[in-house]
């Protein structure tokens, strides 16, 4: 009983630490729909282990039979029994191999239309604070992390524990008192292999941490390479991604110390099983006990286990590694958005009320006490000093955030009540930061939605640049580049603006949206603007001449509306507004 405790107590300590079956039963609902794929990898492992055990077993009747009973019958056949025993190998892992990636690989291909659905369900908020470097290492690295574990490592550890068993039962067999003797020494092997991996799981995770450090710094080099460039600030940038390379080195390193510590331990612990066997079972032969081939069948099988052995213990550590990533995932699969959809569909926009709303950015107050009612048609000018809070004041309108104090009616109506996709289905948004995707001009516009090539022309009209894209060489399929960088800025804006008329939206924000125009293109839009039928349109504006001809114009000053009017009598009664005008 004595030899046993500290298999016990070892055995104790990997089940309370035990995060990969943890992590394996988050997996489990995952392979529910791949039942005849696990059948079918299951028979393989089987295969495989029950060939291997077969292996082992033949040295016994190969060496009694045939070269000390000198048998000639069995001469030929136990050789042919070695081919098909492999042969069952082969084919047992040709099953397992198939069978597992493809689950490995499909289950992958869910998480990540999981995650990301998940994470464009998040408020703006979170991608003005998360780098999208990191976001995009989530998705890819961490995610293929957990691919190997969940396909490869989870089976290659079943064949294994199936092929140490069945080993296990040759061992056994051969010489049940021998068996004893080596297998008490075996638990000793686990306790060191659960301390690196536990270590390893640690690095894994630093390691982790650290690519995505890596991603975030290089895409943000990429994305502002030309200011990298104005600054001269190569060098800088440089240094500072050797600083980060350096550090992920390090821990690479470390992590691959630790790994090559592992193999060492475990072989020296099984030699040290082999000494053991050599002892009691040489003596067993000497004194005739035992048969030769018996001993031979039995240590071929003990050294044969100690190959699933390690693997396991090696898969056990790439199981650290996705543990690590897949928590990592979970802290964003563990976010749930603030702004949540309502339930009621809307069918069209008529009226905006703004009721005593403020909105606050963490401790900062960007909008006070906002009291605004706009009833459709309108067409609405908003202007004032720079952080006075008119963009905070129309993102507000698409849910990009939601109000800190007092409520925003649609229709009289909470805002919150409303389907968030229907709500943002009868608005359209051009923001300062006009985004310009890799397509057609068409599929630019029509972004989303289905091409109509009667609508996309009339949109490019009101937008001043039909003149432009017909004399291109493939009209409206021309290819625009990434960012719109084949494109002038001005350019840019008005494929915004006729992505936003095509849409035919019931209110219309036009948010610093004309302010790569020049004057004379900006005119032509606002008259197509003014000119549209039936709809709210918010205009943030700098150039006061930009918003001059809307029906109401609102002045803000730091959150709040200090004056509402036409230019007329705003110049009369608004100091402030005669200020911009003074200025402009
Ligand atoms: N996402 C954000 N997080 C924190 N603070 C913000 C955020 N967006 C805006 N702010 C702050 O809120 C205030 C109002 O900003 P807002 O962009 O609404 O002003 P604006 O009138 O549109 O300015 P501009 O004319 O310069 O575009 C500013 O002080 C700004 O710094």
């Amino acid at each position: 009983m004595l030899p046993l405790l500290p298999f016990v107590k070892i055995c104790k300590i990997i089940t309370k630490r035990n995060y990969v079956l943890k992590f394996l039963k988050e997996y489990m609902p995952f392979y529910k729909n791949y039942k005849k794929e696990i059948f079918f990898a299951i028979i393989g492992m089987f295969l495989v282990s029950i060939s291997t055990a077969a292996t082992a077993y033949l040295v016994k009747p190969v060496l009694d039979k045939i070269f000390i009973e000198k048998n000639i019958h069995l001469l030929y056949l136990l050789p042919l029994a070695i081919i098909l025993a492999y042969f069952f190998k082969g084919i047992g892992s040709i099953l397992q191999q198939y069978y597992v990636s493809y689950i490995g690989e499909d289950i992958v291909r869910q998480i990540r239309d999981k995650f990301l659905k998940h994470i464009l369900s998040f408020d703006l908020n979170y991608f003005k604070t998360t780098h999208s470097g990191e976001l995009v290492s989530r998705i890819i690295n961490d995610i293929n992390r957990i691919q190997g574990a969940v396909s490869h490592s989870l089976a290659n550890l079943l064949r294994d524990v199936l092929m140490a068993v069945f080993l296990l039962g040759v061992v056994v067999y051969q010489n049940p008192k021998l068996a004893f003797f080596a297998l008490v020494i075996l638990p000793f092997i686990i306790y060191p292999v659960s301390i690196i991996s536990k270590k390893l799981k640690k690095l894994s995770k630093e390691a982790q941490k650290q690519t995505a450090k890596l991603n975030k710094h290089l895409s943000e080099i990429f994305k502002n390479i030309e200011t990298i460039k104005a600054f001269n600030a190569k060098k800088y940038e440089i240094k500072k991604f050797e600083e980060l390379n350096l550090k992920y080195l390090k821990i690479n390193l470390k992590t691959i110390r630790t790994q090559a510590i592992l193999i060492p331990v475990l072989e020296t612990l099984t030699a040290s099983i082999a000494a053991v066997v050599i002892i009691v079972g040489g003596k067993e032969v000497i004194d005739g006990e035992m048969s030769v081939g018996a001993f031979f069948s039995f240590m071929t099988a003990l050294f044969m286990m100690t190959d699933p052995i390690r693997r396991i213990a090696n898969t056990y550590s790439r199981f650290q590694d996705a543990i690590a990533a897949n928590e990592r995932l979970k802290e964003i699969f563990n976010l749930k958005p603030e702004i949540n959809s309502g339930n009621e569909k809307l069918n069209s926009i008529e009226k905006i009320e703004f009721k005593n709303v403020s909105l606050k950015y963490g401790d900062k107050k960007a909008l006070k006490n906002i009291n605004y009612t706009a009833v459709k048609p309108k067409i609405i000018g908003l202007v004032g000093d720079s952080g006075g809070g008119k963009s905070s004041f129309v993102s507000m309108i698409e849910r990009f955030y939601d109000a800190s104090e007092g409520e925003i009616l649609i229709n009289d109506k909470n805002i919150k009540n409303y389907d968030i996709f229907s709500l943002r289905d009868k608005i359209a948004y051009i923001p300062q930061n006009v985004h310009i995707f890799n397509d057609t001009i068409a599929a630019n516009i029509a972004y989303g939605r289905e091409i109509n090539e009667e609508k996309i022309i009339e949109a490019l009209k009101k937008a001043n640049l039909w003149n432009f894209v017909k004399n291109l060489e493939n009209g409206i399929y021309s290819v625009l580049n990434e960012g719109g960088s084949n494109l002038s800025g001005g350019q840019r804006q008005r494929i915004a603006i006729a992505r936003a008329l095509y849409k035919e939206p019931d209110v219309l924000i036009l948010d610093e949206a004309t302010s790569a125009l020049d004057n004379k293109s900006e005119k032509v839009i606002m008259d197509s603007i003014l000119n549209l039928k039936n709809k709210l349109v918010f205009i943030v504006a700098h150039r006061l001449n930009t918003i001059e001809n809307t029906d109401e114009i609102l002045v803000f000053k730091n959150g709040e509306i200090v004056c509402k009017g036409k230019k007329e009598e705003l110049l009369k009664n608004c100091e402030e507004f005669k200020k911009l005008y003074s200025k402009s």
